[in-house]
């Protein structure tokens, strides 16, 4: 692919990967659909989007699980199947553990399949678990000893598919700890989420709708001169039927109403032609309000 200097300070050839156009269909689905990424070392890309939107299939493709119809792929400089295993560190949405093995057991598994003589030492929470059978330690423990052996044999690059789903607030945070220890130390890092508060935490943001990429840069860029109305008024419930009724994409944020991608003057004509009485304020669009938007023009699309 391209060489020369990227506009975001690096050179080309550092990328860790390079998509270009990517399709990938099963039967009649275009699971991806010229979708492009790259990866940098040292950030985190968030890969967003609702199910079935192609995360999972785009990031099977980088890896080599899944071959794309169309587009070019560079990943850590090669062809996805040609590349050094051990530069890869992957974290599938199913965790990939052997749960009927118990966690040493799973290490050892794996320590062994990368040829690591010496595993780094297990964490506090996962060395006290170490003869459990897997299947018995609950999910965030699973979820840390995927990422454990994911990151065993010093990945340059690591991919994560929904790393954090089904934990606990706490587990969370300590599981987005190790991902940002991972890129200040210059691994470069790819993960798909549903949590937008995980979205706000990555370097930058991919939006896919229907496999196609409708949004992508940093939260700022996404957000950027998107607005919505924001509606107070006394009869709060007042507010928000006149606006549903007139079919605006209403929402309640406490006992504010909030209207995003619609313009003041339609909302202001709905509470009008209800006789509801109430203030309106154009303000910048949440991270979440844009998503819906972005979403909503890209299956229009
Ligand atoms: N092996 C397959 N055979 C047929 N269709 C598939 C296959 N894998 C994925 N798809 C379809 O491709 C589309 C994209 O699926 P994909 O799992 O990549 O989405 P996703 O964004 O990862 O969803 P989720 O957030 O639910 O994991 C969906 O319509 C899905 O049903």
């Amino acid at each position: 692919m391209s060489a020369g200097r990227h506009a975001r300070g690096f050179e080309r050839s550092e990328l860790l990967v390079q998509a270009r156009g990517v399709t990938r269909t099963y039967g009649d689905v275009r699971a991806v659909d010229d979708m492009s990424l790259e990866v940098a070392p040292g950030e985190i890309v968030g890969l967003l989007g609702a199910n079935g939107a192609g995360k999972t299939t785009l990031l099977r493709v980088l890896l080599a699980l899944e071959a794309a119809d169309a587009g070019e792929v560079e990943v850590l400089g090669s062809a996805p199947a040609a590349v050094d295993r051990h530069a890869l560190g992957y974290v599938p949405q199913g965790l990939g553990l052997y749960t009927d093995l118990s966690t040493d057991q799973n290490v050892e598994f794996v320590a062994q399949a990368y040829g690591v003589a010496e595993p780094p030492p297990l964490p506090d929470e996962l060395a006290a678990v170490r003869t459990a059978l897997v299947a018995e330690i609950g999910l965030g423990l699973q979820r840390r000893l995927a990422f454990y052996c994911a990151l065993m044999h010093a990945p340059r690059l690591l991919v994560l598919d929904e790393p954090t789903s089904g934990v606990d607030p706490l587990a969370r945070a300590r599981l987005w700890d190790t991902i940002h220890e991972q890129a200040e130390a210059g691994v470069g890092v790819l993960v798909t989420t549903h949590y937008l508060q995980e979205a706000a935490q990555c370097t930058r943001l991919e939006i896919m709708s229907h496999g196609r990429r409708v949004a992508h840069g940093t939260v700022a860029d996404i957000t950027s001169g998107r607005e919505a109305v924001v509606v107070r008024g006394d009869d709060w419930a007042a507010v928000f039927g006149a606006l549903a009724d007139a079919g605006l994409p209403v929402v309640l944020d406490g006992r504010t109403t909030r209207v995003a991608g619609t313009p003041a003057a339609d909302v202001e004509a709905a509470l009008a032609g209800a006789g509801v009485e109430a203030r309106t304020d154009v303000v910048p669009a949440t991270l979440e309000e844009t998503m819906v938007l972005v979403e909503r023009a890209g299956a229009e699309a």
